[in-house]
């Protein structure tokens, strides 16, 4: 099978690290900033940065309608902490402007962990991913408030759902691309193999 080509949204957050991370997973990995970039990857990562100003650039990027159709249309999407609020039909404490891309049946929760802590370390287990659990970077971080019938939760932290996938979307609170660990970008990799 060929080496999939990954695209990582470019329009805010932390990108190089994805790049870094996709690389290192056996993956072409690019940055996307436009709608003929988004046409030519197979799978794309959306990153952690700040939503409501990557939800403004991808408007004024005319992104919005671009994402919004190849998710739908099956491409496989991953998005972490910032990137798991784009990727939520419904939002709870974001901007009243603020627009999301959907495709995970779910509920999520803006800053949600931010109130108590701006930021923590946790081991996570996530469902599908061998060797143990996973160092959990959470940064102002989100939540899963509610999942529809078709999320599969892939993890929990402290009784809140920090993993989600649904078909080919996958989501996490946390940013595994901080932590030189690259199974999830593993999983995801081989997520969009099987999609080719
Ligand atoms: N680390 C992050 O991506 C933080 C997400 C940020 N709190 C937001 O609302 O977008």
């Amino acid at each position: 099978m060929s080496t999939p080509t990954i695209g990582v949204l470019a329009l805010q957050g932390d990108v190089r690290e994805h790049l870094v991370a996709l690389a290192a997973a056996d993956a072409v990995a690019r940055p996307v900033r436009r709608p003929e970039e988004l046409a030519e990857v197979d799978g794309l990562v959306i990153p952690g940065g700040e939503s409501t100003t990557m939800s403004k650039l991808a408007v004024v990027f005319g992104m919005l309608e671009p994402l919004r159709e190849r998710v739908r249309s099956g491409m496989p999407v991953y998005g972490t902490c910032a990137g798991m609020i784009m990727l939520a039909d419904k939002l709870l404490d974001g901007r009243d402007d603020q627009e999301t891309l959907g495709g995970i049946d779910m509920i999520v929760r803006r800053n949600a962990f931010g109130r108590q802590n701006e930021s923590f370390e946790a081991a996570v287990d996530v469902r599908g991913i061998a060797g143990g659990p996973v160092e959990g970077v959470f940064i102002r971080a989100p939540w899963v408030e509610s999942t529809g019938a078709d999320v599969e939760v892939l993890a929990s932290h402290d009784g809140h759902t920090v993993a989600v996938r649904q078909g080919n979307v996958l989501a996490t609170s946390f940013h595994p691309e901080l932590t030189g660990d690259h199974r999830v970008h593993g999983l995801f990799v081989e997520m969009v193999r099987a999609a080719q």
